[in-house]
């Protein structure tokens, strides 16, 4: 199963076709959010507000979560909000999540790359992972914040000084890049979203993000002259948005949607519904690069297998071949960050 529905939301249950647990399979969770109050953080909490399997509901941040919680708590579904705010009330907030959903993080204004956020984002993630190692080493972690090609290496450095390092549970969100390349395909073939999906493996900033529409379901052909503007398109659809927003930051929304349905295809895992597959950005031994996306199947314990990238065509393993080496530059300075200082 490879849906991009919110399973267990309780409003988009009503217009979406879903699988549904049993109320006796199901189990409910503590969800922490690390940035709560933020552009992406807002919307993300709410949309977890209204999932059925989130029993609580942590709202942790450096400013206003009172604020963010006060707002959701009068939303009358299950989950109860806590809210914490600054560093020292950090390790509260996190003790116990089995989930932490990370968008903490600066976002880019025009002319920036990714990248250009590694000086801030960098410490702000190591941060985070320094208390989760101690307050919830066993939780499932999606890194939003960007540049997840760093971030990513730099939370998993983190916690392997601390011992609480588990591969299997530490995930870079690249949903988003998934629900682009969905989108833009299902517009140019006047397909239904719904019933369209695509893999897009690699990284998450520029040509590191490879959509493989060779294997797009269901089948799609699209001309040599139109596909390699469709790529473009994908890869550059973050810096549409950022020029859109002209200076008030990146996609918050759409972010928002993606890592709601990526957090609720953790917890269905962790609830024990099988064939759970989503693409993420995780340690990987697919390509060179030492971490890479691509789909996998979420289990209990985290990734219970990594399905690799099937067969590309030759165009596909050009633009890999492109994309390791900048994979491999990225992970380095994220693990160096970590490891010289
Ligand atoms: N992975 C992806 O596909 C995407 C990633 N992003 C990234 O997500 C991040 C957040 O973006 P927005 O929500 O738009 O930014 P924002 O500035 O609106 O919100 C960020 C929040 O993080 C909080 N924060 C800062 N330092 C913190 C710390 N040490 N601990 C806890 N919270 C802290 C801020 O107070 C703020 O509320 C950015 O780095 C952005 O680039 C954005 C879109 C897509
Ligand atoms: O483009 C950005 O800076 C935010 C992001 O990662 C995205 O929208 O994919």
């Amino acid at each position: 199963m490879w849906s991009r529905s919110i399973a267990s939301s309780k409003i988009l249950n009503v217009t979406r076709n879903v699988q549904q647990l049993n109320v006796s399979q199901q189990r409910n969770f503590r969800v922490a959010v690390a940035g709560a109050s933020g552009g992406i953080g807002q919307p993300l909490s709410l949309l977890l507000k209204i999932n059925n399997l989130v029993k609580t509901l942590v709202l942790y941040d450096v400013q206003n979560t009172a604020g963010v919680a006060a707002d959701l708590s009068h939303i009358p579904t299950q989950a109860k909000v806590l809210h914490f705010t600054g560093a020292e009330n950090m390790s509260a907030a996190l003790k116990g999540a089995e989930v932490l959903v990370i968008p903490a993080g600066v976002p880019r204004k025009p002319g920036m790359t990714r990248d250009d956020l590694f000086n801030t984002n960098a410490s702000i993630v190591a941060s985070i992972a320094e208390v989760a190692a101690k307050s919830c080493p066993k939780a499932m972690v999606a890194i939003i914040s960007n540049p997840v090609n760093s971030t990513v290496p730099i939370f998993s450095e983190v916690l392997k000084k601390h011992g609480a390092y588990d591969p299997k549970r530490i995930f870079g969100v690249t949903t988003l890049d998934v629900e682009r390349a969905v989108t833009f395909v299902a517009e140019m073939k006047s397909l239904n979203p719904d019933s369209v999906n695509i893999p897009v493996i690699g990284g998450h900033a520029g040509t590191t993000i490879l959509p493989i529409i060779s294997q797009a379901t269901p089948k799609v052909s699209i001309d040599k002259d139109k596909l390699a503007p469709l790529i473009a398109r994908i890869q550059d659809a973050g810096t549409e948005v950022v020029k859109a927003k002209a200076g008030a930051g990146s996609a918050t929304l759409s972010m928002a949607y993606s890592a709601a349905r990526f957090t609720d295809s953790l917890l269905q895992a962790l609830s024990g519904t099988p064939n759970i597959v989503e693409c993420a950005y995780v340690k990987s031994d697919v390509t060179e690069a030492k971490y890479f996306a691509n789909p996998l199947l979420l289990g209990k314990d985290g990734i219970q297998q990594n399905l690799g990238i099937g067969t590309l065509t030759p165009y596909e393993k050009e633009l890999l071949d492109k994309a390791v080496p900048q994979l491999v530059q990225n992970i380095k300075k994220g693990e160096d960050f970590v490891n010289k200082k």
